[in-house]
């Protein structure tokens, strides 16, 4: 047994896209989370958080790629207990607080389940609030769409509403707002854009305090406790007797699914911005997420990031040099009843690169926004 304080653990969530890694980048600056380790999940075959998270100081843990919630669990607890014992034995800096940044995917009440029911880590951290980041122009078309993100925002102690400069209609952000206050009528909303969400707003939210949610929280808790009681046979939303392969990125929900690519050939910018604009537009509602880090011919040394969330094409930024080694264009798709086929045939179309029975560009042009049928 030890006496020393348990480390805050903070839980960062909230949808794909919503803005978690943004809001963490400007938290991790700021000196009340000096001496913070940081671990992320993603969901997907590439990575790219770790990439894009500017630790300022502290450490960076990238969990497996796979939705946190289901089988990379067994994975947080792990990573959990490896970062205290090297902390403990002086190999990493002693570090006073822990974020988890869970994938957008993630149902977070296995998640805090995980950490509050585990005999030992239960000693060592101390949750200390979960924070939801919720997109104000998407908010309320994924809440109707995917529970996770209505648990998100239920389990929250601090709703950090994002992207309210980008919200046009005032009655519909107001509608939201009242939706989150009735699905986390404890939580704090803090506007993001306004200057809210700072880390004293966000930060010490005390522990984790099922019964001051809606009733709803504490049953899924209990449902989670249960499940580990029953050996974990599966979520709810991975069908029982699937496989059991624990890195299936696929197994979420049968209509979702992760790909991504990467490529070495450079592509152009007017063919990297026509590709942004074309696949968005014709099929936004289905591209629940699209992020990438491109190699282009005009800046090959310097990369460009893009990010585009449902309809939403955020501006494309380009960073002063590359993150790592690895140059190569890669960009990871989160779908919804959209074949990785058809993405893959549009950006090589656009980019350029040959394929033998295909057409090219300008032939695709004609209709490049037919879904093949028969294909998802
Ligand atoms: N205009 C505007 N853009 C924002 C805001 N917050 C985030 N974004 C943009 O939204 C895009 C996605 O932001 P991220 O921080 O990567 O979102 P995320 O929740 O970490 O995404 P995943 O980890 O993939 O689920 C990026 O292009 C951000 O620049 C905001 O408040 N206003």
């Amino acid at each position: 047994m030890t006496t020393t304080a348990p480390i805050p653990l903070t839980i960062l969530t909230g949808f794909l896209g919503a803005g978690k890694t943004t809001l963490l980048n400007r938290l991790l600056r700021d000196p009340a989370l000096a001496d913070t380790v940081v671990l992320v999940n993603e969901f997907g075959e590439i990575g790219l958080d770790h990439l894009l998270i500017e630790a300022v100081s502290g450490d960076m843990v990238l969990l497996a790629s796979g939705c946190l919630c289901c089988t990379v669990r067994g994975d947080l607890v792990a990573a959990l207990e490896d970062l205290i014992a090297r902390r403990d034995e002086g190999r990493v800096a002693p570090f006073r607080r822990a974020v988890i940044e869970t994938t957008g995917l993630a149902d977070p009440a296995p998640v805090l389940q995980a950490v509050m029911s585990h005999p030992y880590l239960a000693t060592r951290y101390a949750i200390d609030g979960v924070v939801t980041a919720v997109d104000a122009v998407n908010g309320d078309a994924t809440l109707d769409m995917h529970a996770e993100a209505v648990k998100q925002v239920a389990v929250a102690d601090r709703l950090a509403l994002t992207k309210t400069d980008l919200a046009t209609d005032p009655a519909a952000l107001a509608a939201l707002k009242a939706r989150l206050r009735r699905l986390a009528p404890g939580a704090r909303i803090l506007d993001v854009a306004k200057g809210e969400a700072t880390a004293e707003a966000l930060l010490d939210a005390g522990p984790f305090d099922a019964s001051a949610k809606i009733p709803d929280v504490a049953r899924w808790l209990n449902e989670e406790a249960y499940r580990d009681a029953a050996g974990h046979e599966g979520h709810h939303h991975a069908p029982a007797g699937e496989g059991q392969d624990a890195h299936d990125v696929n197994r979420h929900d049968e209509h979702i699914r992760a790909f991504s690519f990467a490529t070495d050939r450079p592509v152009s910018m007017a063919a990297l911005d026509m590709f942004l604009t074309l696949l968005p537009s014709a099929h936004g509602a289905k591209i629940l997420r699209m992020k990438g880090i491109v190699k282009t011919v005009e800046s090959p040394d310097r990369p460009i990031v893009v990010h585009g969330v449902q309809h939403v094409l955020h501006p494309p930024v380009m960073l002063p040099a590359w993150p790592d080694a690895d140059r190569r264009t890669r960009l990871v798709f989160i779908t919804r009843d959209l074949p990785e086929d058809f993405v893959r045939k549009m950006w090589d179309a656009f980019a350029g690169t040959p394929r033998i029975d295909e057409p090219d560009a300008q032939a695709l042009m004609h209709n490049p926004l037919a879904i093949p049928r028969g294909d998802g």
